[in-house]
C-alpha cells in the first residue's frame, strides 16, 4: 500500500520492531494526511472538527472554524499549468500553517480550499486572525518557475461553534462556507465571519439541543 501511495519504507531492519512501528507510522499519515500538503486531509478533518463540536458542548468555551479558498485558482492552472497551480497550493498550505497556533488544526479539504478549526478562540479575536492569514497568503511571491512568481489572494469564512448547544460538525461547516460564499460574492481577498454568535443558533440545532435535554432527563 505505501510503495503504491508513492511513500518511503522504514529504513530499520525489515520486520524488526523499529520497522513495524515505521509502517503503522506511515499508514497513519496515508489515511490521515493530505499527499500534496502534508496538512490534514478531509476525513481526519472532519473527526476532528467533530471532536471540537463535544468539547465546545461541555466547555462552552469558544471554538472557530474558517474555511478558504484561493481566488481565481482556475486561471492560475490555465495560465500557467497544473503543475504551477501544485506549487501554489503548497505554498498556501505552508503559509497557514505559519500562522496558526499548534492547537489549531489545518486541513486541505478540497482542490484549492482549506479549513482551519481553532479552539479556545474568543469570539473578539476571530477577525484578527482570519485577517491575519489573509494578509500572510497576500504577501506569498511564490516561485513556479527560476525567476518568476507568483502572488495569489484568498477568500475566507468563518463561523463560531454554538456554545453549550450540541450541533453537528456539518450545520457548523454550511454556516462557514455561506460566510465564504458571501467573501466571494464582495469582491474577494477578504474575510467575512458570522458576527453574533448567541443568536445564530439554528431551529436545527435548537432541535438538537432538545434531543440532548430530552435523553439526559429520561
Ligand atoms: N493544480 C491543481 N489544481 C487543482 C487541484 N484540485 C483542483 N484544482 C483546480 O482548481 C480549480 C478551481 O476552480 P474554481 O472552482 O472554478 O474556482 P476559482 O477559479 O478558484 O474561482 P473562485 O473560487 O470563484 O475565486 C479548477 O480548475 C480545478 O481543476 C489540484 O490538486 N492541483
Amino acid at each position: 500500500m505505501l510503495q503504491q501511495a508513492g511513500a518511503l519504507l522504514p529504513e530499520a531492519e525489515p520486520y524488526s520492531e523499529a520497522w513495524l512501528q515505521g509502517i503503522m507510522d506511515a499508514l497513519c499519515d496515508l489515511s490521515s494526511k493530505d499527499a500534496l500538503t502534508g496538512l490534514v486531509n478531509r476525513r481526519s478533518f472532519e473527526m476532528a472538527l467533530a471532536r471540537e463540536v463535544d468539547r465546545v458542548a461541555r466547555s462552552g468555551e469558544p471554538a472557530l472554524l474558517l474555511v478558504l479558498d484561493i481566488d481565481h485558482f482556475k486561471a492560475v492552472n490555465d495560465t500557467y499549468g497544473h503543475a504551477a497551480g501544485d506549487l501554489v497550493i503548497q505554498a498556501v498550505a505552508g503559509a497557514l500553517n505559519q500562522v496558526v497556533r499548534p492547537m489549531d488544526t489545518v486541513a486541505r479539504v478540497g482542490g484549492e480550499e482549506f479549513a482551519i478549526v481553532l479552539p479556545k478562540c474568543a469570539a473578539g479575536f476571530g477577525a484578527t486572525v482570519a485577517e491575519r492569514l489573509r494578509e500572510r497568503v497576500a504577501e506569498l511571491r511564490i516561485e513556479i518557475a527560476s525567476g518568476q512568481t507568483l502572488a495569489v489572494t484568498v477568500s475566507l469564512g468563518g463561523a463560531f461553534a454554538p456554545q453549550w448547544v450540541r450541533s453537528s460538525s456539518l450545520l457548523w461547516m454550511e454556516r462557514a462556507d455561506r460566510q465564504l460564499y458571501r467573501a466571494k460574492a464582495e469582491g474577494r481577498n477578504r474575510a467575512c465571519l458570522e458576527n453574533q454568535v448567541d443568536s445564530l443558533v439554528s431551529a436545527e440545532e435548537k432541535g438538537m439541543l432538545f434531543a440532548v435535554t430530552q435523553q439526559e432527563s429520561e
